[in-house]
C-alpha cells in the first residue's frame, strides 16, 4: 500500500471536545485468546478497532468457528479424518498478537507457520520459543534462529508444569504463556527471573483470567495456574488508556483545554492509566464524573524531574515529546524494552526531536532532554518509521509549530484508526 503523508495544522491554542475511543488493544488481544480457548464460552464485548485486533479476531474467530464445526460433524469420517494443509499465519506487526498466537499454537495440533512484518522479524521471541520448547512444545525457526517466523509442528504433549523465564525483556512472553496455562494438562508453574518489565500488563491478564473464571497464585517470582475450566461469562474491553494519552499530550501544549473522554473510569486494568498522574505535573486535571473523564489545563510550573517508565513503556514517547516541547529537561528510566518495538523508539525519539533542537542523551540507564538550543521550527517534517506512536506523540505538536508534516499517516490504524477524524474534532486540520 502506498504511504502517503499529511500536513497537520492547529489554529489557536484552545482544544475543547468530546472523543470516544476505540477499546484497549491490550485487553482485546487478551479476551480474544480467552474467547478461543474457551471455546466460545467467554464472549467479547466492546471488540477494538486497532487494526491487530482486527487481525488476531479474523484468525482467532476462524478457529472458534471450525472448532465448532468439527464438533457438529464428530462422526463424519470424511470430515474428521482430512489432513488440513500447513497453514500460514501473517499477523504483519502485532508484536502481542505474534507471542500470544505463539502460545496458543504450540499446544495445539496443527501444524502453523507464524509469520509477520519486516520489524516483526527482527523481534525476538527466542525467549517464549525456549519455554514453550521446554514445556513439550515442537517449534523451529523458519529463517533466524531467535525470531520469526517460526514453525510450530503440534504434537503438543506436556512434559513439565516447572518453567523459568526472563522478565526483563518483554512482557508479552509471560502473558503468552499464562493465557495458556489453564488449558495446560498439568498446569503451569512460571519462574520469573530477575526483574520484571511492563508488570501492569502482567497484572492485567491475570485480572482478566480471573475475570474468565480462571484462578492463580502469585508469590515472590512464581505465578501458578492450575487446570481448570473456563467459566461462561462475558469480557468487557475498556476504552485504549495509552490512546488517551495523545490527548493529555494535546491538553498538556494547549493554552486552555477541556476534552471529555467517555467510557474512561478512574479503575483501570491498564497501567497506561497512569497518564492521569504523569499529566497532573503539566497542569491537567482529570476529572471522572458523566461516565468519563474531563482533562482541563491550568497553567502550573512543572516540578517533577525523573520520570520512570517502566510500567508504562507506551506512554514514553507521549512523555517525552511533551516534555521536549515544553523545554522541560527532565530525565527518564525503565526504557530499555524501547529498543524492540514497532522501531527502535530511543533512535526514533533522538532523530525526531534533534529537528527541534532537543537532545536525548543516554547516561546509562538513564537518558535526559537536553532543551539547551531547543527552537519551535515553523515547519516540520515528522519521519514514523512504521510507529503509530510516534506519529500520535508528534501530532500534537502541530499546536505549537505552524506546519507539521507526517510521514506514513495510516500508521495509526495499528492501535487507534480513528486518531486523525478525532483531531479534527477538536479544531486540527488536514491537509
Ligand atoms: O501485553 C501487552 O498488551 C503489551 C505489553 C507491552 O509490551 P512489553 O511487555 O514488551 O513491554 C506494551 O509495550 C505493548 O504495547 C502491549
Ligand atoms: C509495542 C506495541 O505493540 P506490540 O508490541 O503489540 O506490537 C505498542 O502498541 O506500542
Amino acid at each position: 500500500m502506498a504511504k502517503h503523508n499529511i500536513i497537520l495544522t492547529k489554529p489557536g491554542k484552545m482544544a475543547n471536545g468530546t472523543v470516544q475511543l476505540t477499546g484497549s488493544k491490550s485487553e482485546c488481544n487478551r479476551a480474544l485468546v480467552i474467547e478461543a480457548l474457551s471455546g466460545g464460552k467467554v464472549k467479547v464485548e466492546n471488540i477494538s478497532d486497532a487494526a491487530d485486533t482486527v487481525t488476531l479476531a479474523g484468525i482467532l474467530r476462524t478457529e472458534v468457528r471450525e472448532q465448532e464445526l468439527e464438533m457438529s460433524s464428530q462422526g463424519n469420517s470424511l470430515i474428521s479424518d482430512l489432513q488440513s494443509p500447513i497453514s500460514e499465519i501473517n499477523i504483519g506487526p502485532a508484536g502481542t498478537a505474534m507471542r500470544f498466537l505463539t502460545a496458543y499454537y504450540a499446544i495445539g495440533d496443527q501444524e502453523v507457520i507464524l509469520t509477520g512484518s519486516e520489524r516483526m522479524k527482527q523481534r525476538p521471541i527466542g525467549i517464549l520459543v525456549d519455554a514453550l520448547r521446554s514445556l513439550g512444545a515442537h517449534i523451529s525457526y523458519e529463517e533466524n534462529e531467535g525470531y520469526p517466523p517460526i514453525k510450530l509442528k503440534g504434537n503438543f504433549e506436556q512434559q513439565t508444569r516447572k518453567i523459568s523465564i526472563k522478565g526483563d525483556i518483554s512482557s508479552q512472553y509471560i502473558t503468552a504463556l499464562l493465557l495458556i496455562a489453564a488449558r495446560l494438562p498439568l498446569g503451569l508453574e512460571l519462574h520469573i527471573e530477575g526483574d520484571l518489565t511492563s508488570r501492569p500488563y502482567v497484572e492485567m491478564t491475570l485480572a482478566m483470567l480471573k475475570q474468565a473464571g480462571i484462578q492463580h497464585s502469585w508469590q515472590d517470582n512464581i505465578i501458578t495456574i492450575e487446570k481448570q475450566d473456563f467459566a461462561e461469562t462475558s469480557l468487557w474491553v475498556e476504552p485504549d488508556w495509552s490512546a488517551a494519552s495523545y490527548w493529555y499530550s494535546i491538553a498538556a501544549l494547549s493554552d486552555e483545554a477541556e476534552i471529555f473522554l467517555p467510557g474512561l473510569t478512574s479503575y483501570s486494568l491498564q497501567g497506561d492509566s497512569v497518564i492521569t498522574e504523569l499529566m497532573a505535573n503539566f497542569g491537567i486535571t482529570s476529572q471522572f464524573k458523566n461516565g468519563g473523564v474531563y482533562l482541563t489545563k491550568e497553567p502550573k510550573p512543572i516540578f517533577r524531574k525523573i520520570f520512570d517508565l517502566k510500567e508504562c513503556p507506551d506512554l514514553a514517547q507521549t512523555v517525552i515529546v511533551v516534555c521536549a516541547a515544553l523545554g522541560h529537561e527532565a530525565s527518564f528510566t525503565g526504557l530499555e524494552t524501547l529498543k524492540i518495538k514497532e522501531t527502535d523508539r530511543i533512535l526514533a525519539l533522538q532523530t525526531e526531536l534533534a529537528k527541534m533542537g532537543v537532545k536525548l542523551i543516554e547516561k546509562g540507564q538513564v537518558y535526559k532532554l537536553d532543551c539547551s538550543e531547543k527552537q519551535i521550527p515553523q515547519r516540520m517534517f515528522v519521519n514514523t518509521y512504521d510507529d503509530h506512536r510516534m506519529a500520535m506523540a508528534f501530532a500534537p505538536l502541530a499546536i505549537l509549530i505552524p506546519e507539521l508534516e507526517i510521514e506514513d499517516a495510516d500508521v495509526v490504524e495499528k492501535s487507534y484508526p480513528a486518531f486523525w477524524t478525532d483531531l479534527m474534532k477538536v479544531g486540527f486540520s488536514i491537509a
